[in-house]
């Protein structure tokens, strides 16, 4: 049986982030990877050079077309650009009772253009959020999340918990890569009832673009061929981890990962501690 994949996105023409991260993802974990489209953006290493939103009815049909023929294992939703898409796409995945879904909350690239806009933010939390089996959000879209600042919080794992909250009892994986000077980068799951660290050691590396686009397809991809939520993520940092470190030098600015380096490399670098 062929496990399918779908990815709901944007499409990064420098082919490191969004739709095209997501597919090779897919494709290097041996999933069949297909794409709904929600916006163009013209884009590179150094960054965002413009922005095409996709017509709702495109979005639409685009869905339609593979969800009554191909269908899905799982779902992931990257760049949703605002909250008319949000709203349709929220719409299509109750509709078509999507049941795995990871929604991946990308709302500014890491160098800094935007690619939600900000009357979004609650429509994204209202409306899409309750909807998924996780939400992945990076510190930065954390602190948007909650109107709080990391240092509001203790540990990561606080204010994991209080995201739970705040996205309607969802469980979150709260990525820790923004954090400042660790030397292990640790992201937190919180479930409702357990949190879970996953840490790997800090690779010293600017070529990072795609690294969140890319961990939430691989755990997509794990959760579609029915790997359990603590283990799928587990399997993506070690997939992510590889990638990160054997990412090869391209454009000016800041590289891609190596999508394909899982190949070449089993060397686990990750921990998992689940706490009580
Ligand atoms: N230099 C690094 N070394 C090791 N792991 C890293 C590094 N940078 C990021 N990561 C890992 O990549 C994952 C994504 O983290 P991050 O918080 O950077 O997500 P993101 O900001 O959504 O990604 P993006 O930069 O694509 O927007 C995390 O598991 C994080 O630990
Ligand atoms: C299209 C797109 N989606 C997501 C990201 C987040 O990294 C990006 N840079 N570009």
């Amino acid at each position: 049986m062929t496990i399918k994949a779908m990815t709901i996105a944007g499409s990064d023409s420098g082919g490191g982030a969004g739709i095209q991260a997501d597919l090779k993802t897919f494709q290097e974990l041996g999933v069949f990877g297909t794409s709904v489209i929600t916006a163009i953006t013209a884009q590179n290493t150094l960054g965002v050079t413009d922005v095409h939103p996709i017509p709702v009815l495109t979005i639409e049909e685009q869905f339609k077309a593979v969800i009554t023929d191909i269908g899905a294992d799982a779902v992931k939703t990257g760049m949703l650009y605002d909250k008319e898409r949000i709203e349709a796409i929220a719409d299509l995945v109750s509709r078509h009772q999507v049941t795995n879904l990871i929604v991946d909350p990308v709302m500014v690239t890491t160098t800094g253009s935007p690619l939600l806009k900000e009357d979004a933010q609650d429509t994204l939390i209202k409306k899409l959020f309750p909807l998924a089996i996780l939400v992945t959000p990076n510190i930065p879209e954390a602190e948007a999340i909650l109107s709080k600042k990391r240092e509001d919080f203790d540990k990561l794992e606080d204010m994991a918990k209080a995201l739970y909250h705040a996205c309607g009892g969802v469980p979150v994986l709260l990525k820790g890569g923004h954090e400042a000077r660790a030397e292990f980068m640790t992201d937190v799951l919180f479930t409702g009832q357990t949190s879970v660290l996953y840490t790997s050691p800090r690779i010293d590396t600017t070529h990072t673009h795609g690294t969140g686009c890319t961990y939430a397809a691989a755990i997509t991809a794990f959760i579609a061929q029915g790997v359990k939520l603590e283990s799928a993520i587990f399997k993506a940092k070690e997939f992510l981890h590889v990638a990160i470190e054997q990412a090869k030098p391209v454009g000016e600015g800041a590289g891609p990962v190596h999508h394909s380096a899982h190949r070449e490399s089993s060397i686990s670098d990750v921990n998992m501690e689940v706490l009580t």
